[in-house]
Protein backbone atom coordinates (compact mmCIF):
# COMPACT_ATOMS: atom_id res chain seq x y z
CA UNK A 1 0.00 0.00 0.00
CA UNK A 2 1.22 3.73 -1.00
CA UNK A 3 -0.51 6.26 0.98
CA UNK A 4 -0.84 9.29 -0.97
CA UNK A 5 -2.20 11.29 2.25
CA UNK A 6 -1.40 10.34 5.77
CA UNK A 7 -3.75 11.81 8.56
CA UNK A 8 -3.22 12.39 12.41
CA UNK A 9 -6.60 13.06 14.29
CA UNK A 10 -6.69 14.57 17.55
CA UNK A 11 -9.58 12.65 18.47
CA UNK A 12 -11.79 9.78 17.16
CA UNK A 13 -14.88 12.10 16.01
CA UNK A 14 -12.83 14.44 14.36
CA UNK A 15 -10.92 11.20 12.30
CA UNK A 16 -14.68 10.09 11.52
CA UNK A 17 -15.21 13.68 10.23
CA UNK A 18 -11.82 14.07 8.35
CA UNK A 19 -12.31 10.45 6.97
CA UNK A 20 -15.66 11.26 5.17
CA UNK A 21 -14.82 14.12 3.60
CA UNK A 22 -11.66 12.34 2.54
CA UNK A 23 -14.07 9.63 1.01
CA UNK A 24 -16.83 11.69 -0.67
CA UNK A 25 -14.13 14.11 -1.94
CA UNK A 26 -12.67 10.88 -4.04
CA UNK A 27 -9.86 9.33 -1.60
CA UNK A 28 -10.36 5.60 -0.89
CA UNK A 29 -9.98 6.07 3.28
CA UNK A 30 -9.65 3.96 6.28
CA UNK A 31 -10.12 5.18 10.06
CA UNK A 32 -7.53 3.47 12.32
CA UNK A 33 -7.35 3.72 15.93
CA UNK A 34 -4.14 4.67 17.19
CA UNK A 35 -1.24 3.40 14.61
CA UNK A 36 -2.32 0.07 13.32
CA UNK A 37 -0.69 -2.92 15.09
CA UNK A 38 0.73 -5.23 11.99
CA UNK A 39 -1.71 -7.96 11.93
CA UNK A 40 -4.89 -5.47 10.97
CA UNK A 41 -5.50 -6.36 7.62
CA UNK A 42 -6.20 -2.91 5.97
CA UNK A 43 -8.03 -2.71 2.30
CA UNK A 44 -6.10 -0.84 -0.08
CA UNK A 45 -6.31 2.57 1.15
CA UNK A 46 -5.10 6.06 -0.90
CA UNK A 47 -5.33 7.48 2.85
CA UNK A 48 -5.24 6.42 6.00
CA UNK A 49 -6.43 8.57 9.55
CA UNK A 50 -4.82 7.54 12.37
CA UNK A 51 -6.83 8.71 15.28
CA UNK A 52 -5.60 9.40 18.63
CA UNK A 53 -7.77 10.72 21.69
CA UNK A 54 -4.91 13.40 22.07
CA UNK A 55 -6.59 16.35 22.45
CA UNK A 56 -6.52 17.22 25.85
CA UNK A 57 -3.84 14.86 27.17
CA UNK A 58 -0.37 16.15 28.15
CA UNK A 59 1.14 17.82 25.36
CA UNK A 60 4.74 15.94 25.71
CA UNK A 61 2.55 12.20 25.41
CA UNK A 62 0.47 13.96 22.52
CA UNK A 63 3.67 14.58 20.89
CA UNK A 64 5.11 11.29 21.12
CA UNK A 65 1.86 9.68 20.15
CA UNK A 66 1.85 12.28 17.06
CA UNK A 67 5.21 11.16 16.27
CA UNK A 68 4.61 7.58 16.00
CA UNK A 69 1.59 8.02 13.97
CA UNK A 70 3.76 10.34 11.82
CA UNK A 71 6.56 8.11 11.14
CA UNK A 72 4.04 4.84 10.22
CA UNK A 73 2.55 7.16 7.73
CA UNK A 74 5.33 7.97 5.54
CA UNK A 75 6.62 4.30 6.32
CA UNK A 76 3.87 3.57 3.95
CA UNK A 77 4.39 6.73 1.32
CA UNK A 78 2.67 9.24 2.78
CA UNK A 79 4.49 12.44 2.04
CA UNK A 80 2.21 14.70 3.09
CA UNK A 81 0.84 14.74 6.76
CA UNK A 82 -2.31 16.75 7.57
CA UNK A 83 -2.56 16.80 11.72
CA UNK A 84 -6.32 17.06 12.27
CA UNK A 85 -7.10 19.12 15.05
CA UNK A 86 -10.85 20.29 15.81
CA UNK A 87 -12.77 23.08 13.65
CA UNK A 88 -13.00 24.93 16.64
CA UNK A 89 -9.31 24.92 17.50
CA UNK A 90 -10.33 23.08 20.56
CA UNK A 91 -6.94 23.17 23.00
CA UNK A 92 -5.48 25.34 25.83
CA UNK A 93 -2.98 27.64 26.42
CA UNK A 94 -0.67 24.53 27.18
CA UNK A 95 -1.58 22.50 23.53
CA UNK A 96 -1.80 20.45 22.50
CA UNK A 97 -2.22 21.82 18.54
CA UNK A 98 1.12 24.01 19.30
CA UNK A 99 3.77 20.99 20.38
CA UNK A 100 2.23 18.63 18.12
CA UNK A 101 2.53 20.98 15.16
CA UNK A 102 6.38 21.54 16.01
CA UNK A 103 7.50 18.43 16.76
CA UNK A 104 5.67 17.80 13.09
CA UNK A 105 7.05 20.45 11.17
CA UNK A 106 11.10 19.84 12.92
CA UNK A 107 10.63 15.70 11.65
CA UNK A 108 9.74 16.57 8.32
CA UNK A 109 12.24 20.18 7.81
CA UNK A 110 9.60 22.41 7.34
CA UNK A 111 10.39 26.09 7.40
CA UNK A 112 6.73 27.59 7.66
CA UNK A 113 3.75 25.24 8.66
CA UNK A 114 0.04 26.17 6.92
CA UNK A 115 -2.95 25.83 9.61
CA UNK A 116 -6.73 26.28 9.04
CA UNK A 117 -9.46 25.52 11.21
CA UNK A 118 -11.80 26.67 8.68
CA UNK A 119 -14.87 24.07 7.38
CA UNK A 120 -17.52 26.16 5.92
CA UNK A 121 -19.78 23.21 5.57
CA UNK A 122 -19.84 23.75 9.12
CA UNK A 123 -19.84 27.62 9.27
CA UNK A 124 -16.26 27.53 10.59
CA UNK A 125 -14.33 30.22 8.64
CA UNK A 126 -11.37 32.24 9.12
CA UNK A 127 -11.29 35.78 8.42
CA UNK A 128 -8.15 37.75 9.10
CA UNK A 129 -6.70 34.98 11.72
CA UNK A 130 -10.22 35.47 13.31
CA UNK A 131 -12.32 32.12 13.95
CA UNK A 132 -16.06 32.54 13.46
CA UNK A 133 -18.92 29.52 14.26
CA UNK A 134 -21.60 30.94 12.26
CA UNK A 135 -22.29 34.49 13.05
CA UNK A 136 -19.99 35.17 16.03
CA UNK A 137 -16.27 34.81 17.02
CA UNK A 138 -15.34 31.58 18.97
CA UNK A 139 -15.10 33.10 21.83
CA UNK A 140 -18.81 34.27 21.85
CA UNK A 141 -19.91 30.67 20.52
CA UNK A 142 -20.79 27.55 22.80
CA UNK A 143 -17.69 26.51 22.69
CA UNK A 144 -16.71 29.10 25.46
CA UNK A 145 -18.14 26.79 27.53
CA UNK A 146 -16.77 23.70 26.46
CA UNK A 147 -16.37 21.14 29.86
CA UNK A 148 -12.30 20.68 28.75
CA UNK A 149 -11.32 22.96 26.95
CA UNK A 150 -13.39 26.62 26.77
CA UNK A 151 -12.80 28.50 23.54
CA UNK A 152 -12.18 32.51 24.74
CA UNK A 153 -10.37 34.07 22.14
CA UNK A 154 -10.99 33.93 18.17
CA UNK A 155 -7.70 35.23 17.20
CA UNK A 156 -5.75 31.82 16.52
CA UNK A 157 -2.56 33.81 15.70
CA UNK A 158 -2.40 34.28 19.24
CA UNK A 159 -3.84 31.06 20.44
CA UNK A 160 -1.19 29.57 18.19
CA UNK A 161 1.45 31.86 19.49
CA UNK A 162 0.61 31.02 22.78
CA UNK A 163 0.95 27.20 22.26
CA UNK A 164 4.49 27.24 19.89
CA UNK A 165 8.11 27.72 19.89
CA UNK A 166 8.01 29.29 16.05
CA UNK A 167 6.93 32.72 15.45
CA UNK A 168 2.97 32.61 13.93
CA UNK A 169 1.91 34.86 10.86
CA UNK A 170 -1.16 35.59 8.64
CA UNK A 171 -2.24 34.62 4.96
CA UNK A 172 -5.02 36.78 4.78
CA UNK A 173 -8.27 36.11 2.56
CA UNK A 174 -7.15 38.77 0.29
CA UNK A 175 -3.93 36.65 -1.12
CA UNK A 176 -5.48 33.38 -0.70
CA UNK A 177 -8.43 34.69 -3.27
CA UNK A 178 -5.21 35.13 -5.34
CA UNK A 179 -5.01 30.99 -5.87
CA UNK A 180 -2.19 28.58 -4.47
CA UNK A 181 0.82 30.58 -6.45
CA UNK A 182 -0.36 33.24 -4.21
CA UNK A 183 -0.09 31.64 -0.97
CA UNK A 184 2.69 29.87 -1.84
CA UNK A 185 4.65 33.34 -2.37
CA UNK A 186 3.52 34.60 1.13
CA UNK A 187 4.33 31.73 2.74
CA UNK A 188 7.48 31.72 1.69
CA UNK A 189 8.03 35.83 2.05
CA UNK A 190 6.38 34.83 5.92
CA UNK A 191 9.36 31.85 6.02
CA UNK A 192 12.12 34.38 4.89
CA UNK A 193 10.84 36.69 8.21
CA UNK A 194 11.66 34.05 10.97
CA UNK A 195 7.75 33.23 10.39
CA UNK A 196 7.43 29.42 11.61
CA UNK A 197 3.42 29.21 11.11
CA UNK A 198 0.77 30.91 9.29
CA UNK A 199 -3.00 30.93 9.67
CA UNK A 200 -4.22 31.03 6.47
CA UNK A 201 -8.37 32.67 5.97
CA UNK A 202 -10.74 30.77 4.33
CA UNK A 203 -14.91 31.32 4.10
CA UNK A 204 -15.48 29.63 0.92
CA UNK A 205 -14.96 25.64 -0.15
CA UNK A 206 -13.21 27.48 -3.36
CA UNK A 207 -10.56 28.99 -0.65
CA UNK A 208 -9.87 25.76 1.18
CA UNK A 209 -9.02 24.14 -3.13
CA UNK A 210 -6.57 27.08 -3.25
CA UNK A 211 -5.08 26.56 0.58
CA UNK A 212 -4.97 22.53 -0.46
CA UNK A 213 -3.06 22.91 -3.45
CA UNK A 214 -0.50 25.10 -1.99
CA UNK A 215 0.25 22.79 1.26
CA UNK A 216 0.53 20.16 -1.02
CA UNK A 217 3.88 21.55 -1.94
CA UNK A 218 4.84 21.29 1.97
CA UNK A 219 5.35 18.07 4.32
CA UNK A 220 2.73 18.56 6.83
CA UNK A 221 -0.37 20.93 7.36
CA UNK A 222 -2.49 21.59 10.10
CA UNK A 223 -6.26 21.88 10.12
CA UNK A 224 -10.00 20.69 10.21
CA UNK A 225 -12.07 18.90 7.43
CA UNK A 226 -11.85 21.36 5.24
CA UNK A 227 -8.32 21.51 4.34
CA UNK A 228 -8.54 17.97 4.48
CA UNK A 229 -11.03 18.75 0.91
CA UNK A 230 -8.77 21.29 -0.53
CA UNK A 231 -5.83 18.35 0.10
CA UNK A 232 -8.21 15.43 -1.58
CA UNK A 233 -8.78 17.83 -4.36
CA UNK A 234 -5.34 18.80 -5.42
CA UNK A 235 -4.30 15.14 -5.33
CA UNK A 236 -7.20 14.07 -7.60
CA UNK A 237 -6.65 17.67 -9.60
CA UNK A 238 -2.76 16.53 -10.20
CA UNK A 239 -3.82 12.63 -10.58
CA UNK A 240 -1.63 11.47 -7.79
CA UNK A 241 -5.23 10.07 -7.17
CA UNK A 242 -8.14 8.63 -9.46
CA UNK A 243 -11.12 9.75 -8.22
CA UNK A 244 -13.28 6.63 -6.71
CA UNK A 245 -16.46 6.77 -6.56
CA UNK A 246 -17.93 6.12 -3.27
CA UNK A 247 -18.78 2.60 -1.86
CA UNK A 248 -21.45 2.10 0.58
CA UNK A 249 -19.46 -0.17 2.96
CA UNK A 250 -21.76 0.32 5.53
CA UNK A 251 -25.10 -0.91 3.30
CA UNK A 252 -25.17 -4.27 4.23
CA UNK A 253 -27.65 -4.46 7.41
CA UNK A 254 -26.24 -5.33 10.80
CA UNK A 255 -29.37 -5.87 12.53
CA UNK A 256 -29.18 -6.53 16.65
CA UNK A 257 -30.16 -4.24 19.08
CA UNK A 258 -29.63 0.01 18.63
CA UNK A 259 -28.20 2.08 21.72
CA UNK A 260 -27.41 5.94 21.75
CA UNK A 261 -24.48 7.41 24.37
CA UNK A 262 -24.21 11.06 25.06
CA UNK A 263 -21.28 12.49 27.09
CA UNK A 264 -21.05 15.55 25.04
CA UNK A 265 -22.52 18.72 26.87
CA UNK A 266 -22.52 20.62 23.60
CA UNK A 267 -25.54 23.48 23.14
CA UNK A 268 -26.24 20.96 19.81
CA UNK A 269 -26.14 17.97 21.75
CA UNK A 270 -28.42 19.33 24.58
CA UNK A 271 -30.96 20.34 22.31
CA UNK A 272 -30.49 16.72 20.02
CA UNK A 273 -31.09 15.05 23.71
CA UNK A 274 -34.80 16.82 24.16
CA UNK A 275 -35.52 16.07 20.76
CA UNK A 276 -34.74 12.14 20.94
CA UNK A 277 -37.13 11.97 23.89
CA UNK A 278 -40.16 12.10 21.59
CA UNK A 279 -38.68 8.88 19.69
CA UNK A 280 -37.24 6.68 21.94
CA UNK A 281 -36.65 6.25 25.85
CA UNK A 282 -34.46 8.36 27.24
CA UNK A 283 -31.77 8.30 31.09
CA UNK A 284 -30.17 11.08 31.97
CA UNK A 285 -27.36 9.78 34.53
CA UNK A 286 -26.58 11.16 37.73
CA UNK A 287 -23.12 12.67 37.31
CA UNK A 288 -22.53 12.81 40.81
CA UNK A 289 -23.25 9.33 41.48
CA UNK A 290 -21.33 8.13 38.13
CA UNK A 291 -17.94 9.31 40.19
CA UNK A 292 -19.00 8.08 43.42
CA UNK A 293 -19.11 3.79 41.97
CA UNK A 294 -20.65 1.61 40.13
CA UNK A 295 -24.28 1.63 41.27
CA UNK A 296 -25.34 4.74 38.96
CA UNK A 297 -23.96 2.63 35.87
CA UNK A 298 -25.14 -0.89 37.00
CA UNK A 299 -28.73 1.56 36.97
CA UNK A 300 -27.95 2.46 33.74
CA UNK A 301 -27.56 -1.33 32.12
CA UNK A 302 -30.93 -2.22 34.14
CA UNK A 303 -32.70 0.14 32.49
CA UNK A 304 -31.49 -0.17 28.46
CA UNK A 305 -31.99 -4.14 29.22
CA UNK A 306 -35.48 -3.79 30.19
CA UNK A 307 -35.58 -1.38 26.85
CA UNK A 308 -33.70 -2.91 24.87
CA UNK A 309 -35.95 -5.60 22.96
CA UNK A 310 -38.75 -2.72 22.52
CA UNK A 311 -35.99 -0.16 19.96
CA UNK A 312 -32.99 2.06 20.58
CA UNK A 313 -32.48 3.85 23.95
CA UNK A 314 -30.66 6.50 24.39
CA UNK A 315 -28.14 7.64 27.77
CA UNK A 316 -26.66 10.47 28.51
CA UNK A 317 -24.56 12.30 31.45
CA UNK A 318 -25.00 15.71 29.44
CA UNK A 319 -25.47 18.74 31.33
CA UNK A 320 -25.88 22.26 31.02
CA UNK A 321 -22.67 24.34 31.59
CA UNK A 322 -23.72 25.82 35.08
CA UNK A 323 -24.45 21.90 36.32
CA UNK A 324 -21.11 21.11 34.72
CA UNK A 325 -19.36 23.59 36.62
CA UNK A 326 -20.76 22.79 39.98
CA UNK A 327 -19.16 18.76 39.21
CA UNK A 328 -16.08 20.52 38.30
CA UNK A 329 -15.72 22.37 41.24
CA UNK A 330 -16.28 19.32 43.49
CA UNK A 331 -14.01 17.14 41.70
CA UNK A 332 -11.69 19.10 39.57
CA UNK A 333 -12.07 20.10 35.40
CA UNK A 334 -10.17 16.94 34.30
CA UNK A 335 -10.69 14.66 37.09
CA UNK A 336 -14.79 14.96 36.67
CA UNK A 337 -14.22 14.58 32.75
CA UNK A 338 -12.03 11.52 32.69
CA UNK A 339 -14.38 9.78 35.48
CA UNK A 340 -17.41 10.60 33.19
CA UNK A 341 -15.90 9.04 30.37
CA UNK A 342 -14.78 6.06 31.79
CA UNK A 343 -18.64 5.36 33.66
CA UNK A 344 -19.62 5.85 29.59
CA UNK A 345 -17.37 3.34 28.54
CA UNK A 346 -18.36 1.08 31.47
CA UNK A 347 -22.12 1.83 30.07
CA UNK A 348 -21.23 0.98 26.39
CA UNK A 349 -18.95 -2.28 27.55
CA UNK A 350 -22.25 -3.42 29.11
CA UNK A 351 -24.68 -2.50 26.53
CA UNK A 352 -22.42 -4.44 23.45
CA UNK A 353 -22.73 -7.71 25.62
CA UNK A 354 -26.20 -7.39 25.95
CA UNK A 355 -26.53 -7.82 22.10
CA UNK A 356 -26.05 -4.01 21.15
CA UNK A 357 -24.76 -4.20 17.36
CA UNK A 358 -25.67 -0.42 16.79
CA UNK A 359 -24.15 2.06 18.55
CA UNK A 360 -24.43 5.96 18.61
CA UNK A 361 -21.94 7.96 20.79
CA UNK A 362 -21.96 11.93 21.29
CA UNK A 363 -18.85 13.80 22.10
CA UNK A 364 -14.86 13.18 20.71
CA UNK A 365 -13.36 12.89 24.84
CA UNK A 366 -17.00 10.25 25.07
CA UNK A 367 -16.45 8.22 21.58
CA UNK A 368 -12.30 8.14 22.21
CA UNK A 369 -13.28 6.24 26.04
CA UNK A 370 -15.70 4.22 24.33
CA UNK A 371 -13.76 2.82 21.04
CA UNK A 372 -10.43 2.10 23.19
CA UNK A 373 -12.95 0.00 25.81
CA UNK A 374 -14.47 -2.18 23.08
CA UNK A 375 -11.10 -2.25 21.32
CA UNK A 376 -12.00 -1.46 17.88
CA UNK A 377 -8.96 -1.29 15.53
CA UNK A 378 -11.00 0.65 12.79
CA UNK A 379 -13.45 1.57 10.29
CA UNK A 380 -14.29 2.00 7.31
CA UNK A 381 -17.09 4.81 5.92
CA UNK A 382 -20.54 4.37 4.96
CA UNK A 383 -23.78 6.82 4.43
CA UNK A 384 -22.94 10.38 5.67
CA UNK A 385 -25.65 10.89 8.43
CA UNK A 386 -25.13 15.15 9.01
CA UNK A 387 -22.21 17.43 7.67
CA UNK A 388 -18.85 15.80 9.53
CA UNK A 389 -20.84 12.33 10.42
CA UNK A 390 -20.58 8.89 8.66
CA UNK A 391 -21.87 6.02 9.49
CA UNK A 392 -18.74 3.56 10.71
CA UNK A 393 -18.34 -0.12 9.93
CA UNK A 394 -15.82 -1.77 12.95
CA UNK A 395 -13.02 -3.66 11.35
CA UNK A 396 -11.40 -5.92 13.13
CA UNK A 397 -12.25 -7.26 16.59
CA UNK A 398 -16.07 -5.82 16.14
CA UNK A 399 -15.96 -6.16 13.29
CA UNK A 400 -19.85 -6.50 12.27
CA UNK A 401 -21.22 -3.26 14.51
CA UNK A 402 -21.93 0.06 13.38
CA UNK A 403 -21.35 2.85 14.88
CA UNK A 404 -21.77 6.69 14.85
CA UNK A 405 -19.36 9.27 16.51
CA UNK A 406 -20.55 12.51 16.50
CA UNK A 407 -18.95 15.74 17.66
CA UNK A 408 -20.67 17.44 20.33
CA UNK A 409 -21.50 20.55 17.60
CA UNK A 410 -22.92 18.56 14.84
CA UNK A 411 -25.80 17.07 13.35
CA UNK A 412 -29.24 18.21 13.41
CA UNK A 413 -31.82 18.54 16.29
CA UNK A 414 -33.26 15.01 15.47
CA UNK A 415 -29.38 13.08 14.72
CA UNK A 416 -30.26 10.54 16.72
CA UNK A 417 -33.53 9.53 14.93
CA UNK A 418 -31.44 10.95 11.60
CA UNK A 419 -28.92 7.98 12.46
CA UNK A 420 -31.25 5.10 13.36
CA UNK A 421 -33.11 5.95 10.29
CA UNK A 422 -29.44 4.85 8.25
CA UNK A 423 -28.11 2.32 10.61
CA UNK A 424 -30.41 -0.70 9.84
N1 LIG B 1 -22.57 15.97 33.64
C1 LIG B 1 -21.27 16.19 33.36
N2 LIG B 1 -20.51 16.96 34.19
C2 LIG B 1 -19.20 17.20 33.91
N3 LIG B 1 -18.55 16.74 32.83
C3 LIG B 1 -19.26 15.97 31.99
C4 LIG B 1 -20.65 15.66 32.21
N4 LIG B 1 -21.08 14.88 31.19
C5 LIG B 1 -20.02 14.72 30.37
N5 LIG B 1 -18.92 15.35 30.85
C6 LIG B 1 -17.57 15.42 30.25
O1 LIG B 1 -17.53 16.50 29.31
C7 LIG B 1 -16.58 16.18 28.28
C8 LIG B 1 -17.29 16.35 26.96
O2 LIG B 1 -16.35 16.27 25.95
P1 LIG B 1 -16.61 15.47 24.62
O3 LIG B 1 -17.08 14.09 24.89
O4 LIG B 1 -15.36 15.62 23.81
O5 LIG B 1 -17.79 16.27 23.93
P2 LIG B 1 -17.70 17.35 22.74
O6 LIG B 1 -17.64 16.56 21.48
O7 LIG B 1 -18.95 18.15 22.88
O8 LIG B 1 -16.46 18.14 22.93
C9 LIG B 1 -16.14 14.75 28.53
O9 LIG B 1 -14.90 14.73 29.21
C10 LIG B 1 -17.26 14.21 29.42
O10 LIG B 1 -16.87 13.10 30.22
O1 LIG C 1 -13.48 19.56 13.27
C1 LIG C 1 -14.44 19.36 13.98
O2 LIG C 1 -15.19 20.27 14.41
C2 LIG C 1 -14.71 17.95 14.44
O3 LIG C 1 -14.22 17.02 13.54
C3 LIG C 1 -14.10 17.73 15.77
O4 LIG C 1 -12.91 17.50 15.88
C4 LIG C 1 -14.98 17.96 16.88
O5 LIG C 1 -14.49 17.55 18.15
P1 LIG C 1 -15.55 17.19 19.31
O6 LIG C 1 -16.61 18.24 19.30
O7 LIG C 1 -14.77 17.16 20.57
O8 LIG C 1 -16.12 15.85 18.98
Amino acid sequence: MTLKLGCIADDYTGASDLANTLTRAGLRTVQTIGVPAADLALPEVDAVVVSLKSRSIEASLAVTRSREADKWLRARGARHVLFKICSTFDSTDAGNIGPVMDALAGDAGDAIVLVTPAFPETKRTVYQGNLFVGAVPLNESPLKDHPLNPMHDANLVRVLARQSHRKIGLVDLATVVHGPEAIGHRLQELAGQGTGAAIVDAVFDADLTAIGAAALKSRVSVGASGIGLGLARALVEAGHVHSHAFAHHADAPVGGAAACLAGSCSQATLQQIAEAERVMPVLRLDAEALLGGRDETQRALGWALERLAQGPVLIASSATPDQVGVLQARHGREAAGHAVEQAMADVAEGLIRAGVRRLIVAGGETSGAVVDRLTIPGFLVGPEIAAGVPVLRAIGAGGGMLLALKSGNFGGPQFFADALELMR
